[in-house]
């Protein structure tokens, strides 16, 4: 499932230093020829891709980058000093367009892999430069010219890290739109999803991850009732699934959580087995929703009791997706827990063993 995260941020480069008006003067030196010196380089903007970012979120919080303007010239000779370049990091795959012509200018698609949005201005001239055998003694000197300023659209295909299970109605959109910008759609009857939508949560700067919604599944999915099953495939390269459930399915006298809860896992593992995928080996929290229906004391009960009852191992969060009561504290943990998957993919430090047989002296 493709799914594109967006970003509008404009560039500028810094602008060239301009050229000094200088002329010699020491002791005994009456007429001391020109010396002022050339105006120094802007600093360039440049995009960098890093394996560090999997969204676009934090360019949300900043969206104007500017780098530093070169130094004046001075005299003596001497050249303004440049102004610092400045990299942007971007996530690995982003593609980066000129926002006013469309033009597609690079697409990140390596580590490191570095493109120039925005030249720095060249430094204006000292005055020393126009010196001439017809001009002693010049005037002159150029301004530095403007660093280039652009505005750029970023794009990036984003894969969901977390995907959202449950029975129809459990609430898993209302979820989406609790925790992210996204705005599925929301309605009391079942099957009110039919596509699969994906939404970024950002919780601040360098942390945000993405979920993705999917229709939701009834007994007999794997054989094709209801939606099908076909949508749990977009699921396959998540790393996190979050069971939503809801704890009172309205108008059902007999609700049985566990039993509901039973009927997913299933069919997942019938899909898993059909498909040759292994959702079901993947880590899955259960996030019992809609808490405000009930009372407080009510909800522990029928948290514990159902635990209990499916020797549920795993973590258990309790949410109401429609007052975002407790989102944030599950959203945390998802974040802390991509954290830790990420660090323990990272190659292990090389570490030199030695060598026994070495001479020791
Ligand atoms: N009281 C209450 N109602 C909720 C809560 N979360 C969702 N709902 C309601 O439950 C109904 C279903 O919500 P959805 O988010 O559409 O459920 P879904 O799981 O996406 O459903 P499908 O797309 O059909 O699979 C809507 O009427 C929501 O307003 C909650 O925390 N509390
Ligand atoms: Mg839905």
């Amino acid at each position: 499932m493709n799914f594109v995260d967006e970003a509008d941020i404009s560039v500028k480069a810094g602008n060239g230093g301009h050229g000094a008006l200088s002329f010699r003067r020491e002791k005994y030196i009456p007429k001391g020829g020109p010396d002022g010196g050339d105006g120094g380089r802007g600093g360039s903007v440049y995009l960098q891709a890093t394996d560090g970012l999997n969204t676009l979120a934090d360019f949300r919080f900043v969206r104007h980058y500017e780098a530093k303007g070169g130094q004046s010239g001075s005299g003596k000779l001497k050249s303004g000093q440049g102004g610092a370049d400045l990299t942007i990091k971007v996530p690995i795959g982003t593609m980066v367009y000129d926002a006013q012509t469309e033009e597609l200018i690079a697409d990140l698609t390596d580590a490191e892999e570095r493109v120039m949005v925005a030249r720095g201005g060249d430094g204006g001239l000292g005055n020393t430069t126009f010196k001439s055998s017809t001009n002693q003694a010049p005037r002159k000197t150029t301004k530095g010219k403007p660093g280039d300023a652009r505005a750029l659209r970023l794009e990036l295909k984003v894969l969901a890290d977390v995907g959202l299970l449950g029975l129809p109605n459990a609430g898993k959109s209302t979820l989406l739109r609790a925790v992210s910008q996204a705005t599925p759609k929301v309605a009391n009857y079942p099957f009110t999803t039919l596509h699969p939508e994906l939404g970024v949560v950002s919780l601040g700067i360098g942390s945000s991850f993405v979920i993705a919604d999917i229709p939701g599944l009834i007994e007999g999915a794997s054989e094709g009732a209801g939606l099908g099953i076909q949508f749990l495939r977009h699921l396959a390269r998540t790393k996190l699934l979050l069971h939503v459930v809801d704890i009172a399915p309205y108008g059902d006298e007999e609700a049985n959580l566990a039993q509901d809860i039973r009927t997913i896992l299933g069919e997942l593992e019938h899909y898993s087995e059909q498909a040759g995928a292994e959702l079901d080996q993947l880590d899955r929290w259960l996030v019992i929703n809609k808490t405000d229906v009930v009372l407080p004391e009510d909800r522990d009960r029928i948290v514990q009791e159902l635990v209990a009852e499916l020797d549920w191992q795993g973590p258990v969060y309790t949410i109401s997706a429609i007052s975002r009561d407790g989102t944030q504290a599950l959203c945390n943990d998802i974040m802390n827990y991509i954290d830790a998957e990420l660090k323990a993919q990272e190659p292990q430090a090389f570490v030199s063993i030695p060598d026994p047989n070495a001479d020791d002296d």
